[in-house]
C-alpha cells in the first residue's frame, strides 16, 4: 500500500508538487498521468528517497520513503525514466550485481539474472555491454533489475516512453503479468493508451496538483458520458502547448 499525506516539493517559490494526498491499495495498478513538467518524476523521486520532500510524507507498506528509504527499497522495484547502467558491465553482470545488492548469494543472484534475461528476451545480449543496448533493451534490462528481488510494489517512471510498438507491448504484457500476481504498481505516463490498457485507477496531475482521481469510467464520467480518457486529459490540462479540448 502507498499512502501520500500532504507530500509536497517546492523549488524556491515554485510549487513542483502541491500537497498530494492519495492512497494506492495493495494489488492496484495506479496510473499517474500528466503532461510534461506536471510533477510526475519529482513525486516518484520523493517516493524513492532521492528527493527530500518540502512537506508531508509518503509511506510504502508503512515505511516512510524519506526516513526509512533503505527499508522501502527492499519492498520496491524502481524503473527510472532514463535507466543508467555502469558502462563497463555486461547485461548479465548488471543483473548479478543488483541481485547481490539485494542480499542474494552469488549462485542465487546468477539464477535470478539468467531467468530474467530469458524472460525479457535479453539472453543473447547478456554478454554485451549495456552501454551498447538500444533504448528498448535498456528499458527491459531496467525492468528486469526492478523485478530481481520480486518486490511487492513496482514504481515505474514512463516505462514505455520511446519504445517501438513491439517492445512497448512486451513491457506492458510483463507488467500485466506482475499485476496478475498481486504486485502493486504505480506507473507514471503521459501515454493514455497504456493507462487504458493497464490501470485500475488513474490520477491526473497538472501544474503539480492532483486534479482528478478515479477509475477510468469515473474519470470519463466526470467529463461527459461519451468522453475518452484523452478527451478528459486534454480538457483538464488545456492551455499547455496550445492544446485545447
Ligand atoms: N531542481 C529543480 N529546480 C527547479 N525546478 C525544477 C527542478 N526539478 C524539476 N523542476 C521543475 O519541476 C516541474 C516538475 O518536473 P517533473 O520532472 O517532475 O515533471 P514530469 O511530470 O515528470 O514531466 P516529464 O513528463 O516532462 O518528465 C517542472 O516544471 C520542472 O521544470
Amino acid at each position: 500500500m502507498i499512502e501520500f499525506a500532504g507530500l509536497a516539493k517546492v523549488y524556491g517559490a515554485f510549487d513542483a508538487v502541491k500537497p498530494l494526498s492519495l492512497t494506492v491499495r495493495r494489488g492496484e495498478v495506479f496510473g499517474f498521468l500528466g503532461p510534461n513538467g506536471a510533477g510526475k518524476t519529482t513525486t516518484i523521486r520523493m517516493m524513492m528517497g532521492i528527493l527530500v520532500p518540502s512537506a508531508g510524507q509518503v509511506r510504502i507498506n508503512g515505511y516512510d520513503c524519506h526516513g526509512a528509504a533503505h527499508e522501502v527499497k527492499r519492498h520496491v522495484g524502481y524503473l527510472p525514466d532514463t535507466p543508467v547502467f555502469y558502462d563497463y558491465l555486461r547485461g548479465r553482470e548488471i543483473l548479478q550485481f543488483v541481485a547481490e545488492m539485494h542480499g542474494y548469494d552469488r549462485a542465487e543472484a546468477a539464477r535470478r539474472g539468467a531467468r530474467l534475461l530469458a524472460e525479457f528476451g535479453l539472453e543473447e545480449a547478456g554478454e554485451d555491454y549495456a552501454v551498447n543496448y538500444s533504448l528498448g533493451m535498456k528499458k527491459r534490462l531496467g525492468l528486469a533489475c526492478a523485478l530481481v528481488h520480486e518486490p511487492a510494489v513496482l514504481i515505474l517512471d514512463e516505462p514505455i516512453n520511446g519504445l517501438d510498438p513491439r517492445a512497448s507491448r512486451e513491457v506492458q504484457e510483463r507488467l500485466l503479468a506482475a499485476a496478475a500476481q498481486g504486485t502493486t504498481i504505480f506507473v507514471s505516463t503521459h501515454l493514455l493508451d497504456m493507462a487504458e490498457k493497464l490501470c485500475d485507477r488513474v490520477g491526473i496531475i497538472h501544474h503539480g496538483e492532483l486534479v482528478a482521481t478515479g477509475t477510468l469510467d469515473e474519470i470519463r464520467g466526470d467529463a461527459s458520458a461519451a468522453a475518452s480518457l484523452e478527451d478528459v486529459f486534454l480538457k483538464i490540462t488545456a492551455g499547455d502547448d496550445g492544446v485545447a479540448p
